[in-house]
């Protein structure tokens, strides 16, 4: 039995519901895979734009961010940074010396991400008139997805204008002799763990690494971390990683880099597991985590039915549109530009503005920057904040970045210890700051910190990075005498000399 359902009149919402053995087939503007922090806003800005649209989604609305990556691994972090900011505070320090209640923390953690239940996110979904499918979805050729529910009902969604794949990315697992078998965590064990590992051994230095060895390490592991290059965060200017490393060395972390992993053994998948270094060297631990890069969630997506290969990345331009399609987007992780939930609901908010100007007969204006219909800043100015300890934090490019890009640069480095905010904020406060100026045009192309509390320092680098603002003008913006937003004018002051 097949019955179709146009959602034209009704915007879609809780129409065309049939059980029987056949498909049901319907009708949207809009098709979006994966409702997780993007697909929402992908098709909360569609529907804004007088769009009707449906929504796919395999596991849970909120997609990995909500329960597996920022907000339970923000959960951990938080109790570990604010004790540790406390402890830097005369008269409270006396306070807060015991240990953190690693149990209590869990059960917050849990609360945060809502008991891996999305009841509330669903409620969201059917307040903003989007129809959600559960289930998992696949193209099936030119504006058409197929969506297999739990089951085993099937229904099939025709995009009279886009679909959107914003289905994300996973973690990956290098190929290991003896991993497939040694119960490896990856981000979403690290993340809703219901008990503290013992000794925890981290492989891989990168943004997961370095939040995961923070927490579970104030919550009372032993922490191994194995790097295979020769710092931390290596995204980041590179003394952003080194202050961290040491900032986790001297609490206990023991970080090696250069190293290379060449097995890991757990016998019968239980027990005390070993990370077998090339050269031979071993390190035993009660759980590893893997925390080596993602790939996009694209292998059983239907990408072969309209030309596009399996497993990939998906290329987009500006307005998040799939390079050699006029109807397919690709917003978030899956498009590789910036594996970030802010960076992806800004793309989210362009695509949904991209489309729905097309649909309603307007062409953007290609290569337009900073326009409602371009992703500019993805290129220029993607902010990113390490919830580590002490917190890093960039916008923008990186001196080398800058340098490799042609940009004739100045760095300019500031110590936060000559900040009066900075020594109030915190005794014997230990941070560093940096400002990448562009001497032809005297405007700031990317900013770096690392320091206790400058996370919310970060988003006014964003807006003189983003407005271009000149150096000359910035002189005029006054930092708040004593906070730690007085780094801009140490800044400046070192720039101009
Ligand atoms: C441990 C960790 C911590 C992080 N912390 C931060 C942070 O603090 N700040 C930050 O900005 N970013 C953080 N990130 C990155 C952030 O999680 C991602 O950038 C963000 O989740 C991307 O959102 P998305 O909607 O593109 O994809 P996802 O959140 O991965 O959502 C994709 C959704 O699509 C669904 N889906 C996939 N395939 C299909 C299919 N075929 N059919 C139906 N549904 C499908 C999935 O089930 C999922 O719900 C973190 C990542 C990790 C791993
Ligand atoms: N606070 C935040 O904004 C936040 C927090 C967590 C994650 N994220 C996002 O999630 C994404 C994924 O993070 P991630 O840390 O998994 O990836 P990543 O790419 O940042 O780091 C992975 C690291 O693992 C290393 N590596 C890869 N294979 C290895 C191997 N076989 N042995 C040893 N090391 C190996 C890589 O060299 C790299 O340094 C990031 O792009 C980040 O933007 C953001």
């Amino acid at each position: 039995m097949t019955r179709t359902v146009d959602a034209g009149q009704d915007h879609g919402h809780g129409h065309g519901q049939t059980h029987g053995h056949g498909a049901e087939e319907s009708t949207y503007d809009v098709v979006v895979l994966g409702a997780g922090p993007v697909g929402e806003n992908v098709a909360d800005r569609v529907r804004a734009a007088g769009l009707t649209a449906a929504i796919v989604e395999a596991e849970l609305i909120g997609g990995e961010c909500s329960y597996w990556a920022c907000m339970p691994s923000k959960a951990l972090l938080r109790p570990a940074i604010a004790r540790s900011d406390a402890r830097k505070v005369a008269g409270l320090r006396e306070s807060v010396y015991g240990p953190l209640d690693a149990l209590e923390v869990l059960r917050h953690r849990d609360t945060v991400v809502g008991h891996w239940k999305d009841d509330g996110q669903v409620d969201w979904l059917d307040s903003i008139g989007v129809r959600l499918f559960r289930g998992h979805g696949r193209l099936a050729g030119p504006r058409r997805v197929a969506v297999t529910g739990p089951e085993g009902d099937e229904h099939v969604l025709t995009a009279r204008h886009a679909v959107a794949v914003c289905t994300g990315s996973r973690a990956v697992l290098p190929d290991l002799p003896g991993l497939p078998g040694a119960r490896p965590w990856t981000s979403r064990e690290a993340t809703s763990s219901d008990r503290v590992p013992a000794r925890l051994t981290v492989v891989g230095g990168g943004v997961v690494g370095v939040e995961m060895a923070t927490a579970w390490q104030a919550l009372g592991a032993k922490v191994t971390l194995l790097v295979r290059g020769g710092g931390l965060l290596p995204r980041m200017e590179p003394f952003v990683g080194e202050r961290v490393a040491a900032a986790l060395a001297m609490r206990g972390a023991d970080i090696r880099t250069g190293v290379d992993v060449a097995a890991v053994v757990r016998d019968g998948g239980t027990g005390p597991v070993t990370v077998v270094l090339e050269g031979g060297d071993h390190v035993e631990g009660d759980e590893v985590l893997f925390a080596t890069g993602r790939a996009p969630r694209t292998e059983d997506l239907g990408l072969e039915t309209v030309g596009l290969a399996p497993g990939s990345w998906l290329d987009v331009d500006d307005s998040l549109r799939v390079t050699g399609t006029d109807w397919l987007y690709a917003v978030g992780d899956v498009n590789h530009r910036a594996l970030l939930t802010h960076q992806g609901k800004y793309q989210a908010r362009i695509a949904g503005a991209a489309i729905g100007a097309r649909a309603h007969g307007t062409e953007p204006a290609a290569g337009e920057s900073w326009s409602a219909h371009t992703a500019t800043a993805d290129h220029a100015a993607v902010p990113q904040v390490v919830f580590c300890d002490p917190e890093a934090a960039a916008v923008g490019l990186s001196l080398a970045e800058a340098e490799r890009a042609g940009h004739r640069v100045r760095a300019v480095d500031v110590d936060m210890r000559q900040v009066a905010g900075a020594g109030l904020y915190a005794q014997g406060y230990q941070g560093q700051a940096r400002m990448v100026v562009d001497l032809e045009r005297e405007v700031v192309l990317g900013a770096s910190f690392v320091g206790p509390g400058i996370g919310e320092l970060l988003h006014s680098a964003t807006v003189a990075v983003v407005g271009e603002v000149p150096i000359s003008r910035l002189w005029h913006a006054v930092p708040s005498y004593p906070t730690l937003s007085e780094t801009w004018l140490r800044l400046l002051e070192a720039y101009r000399g």
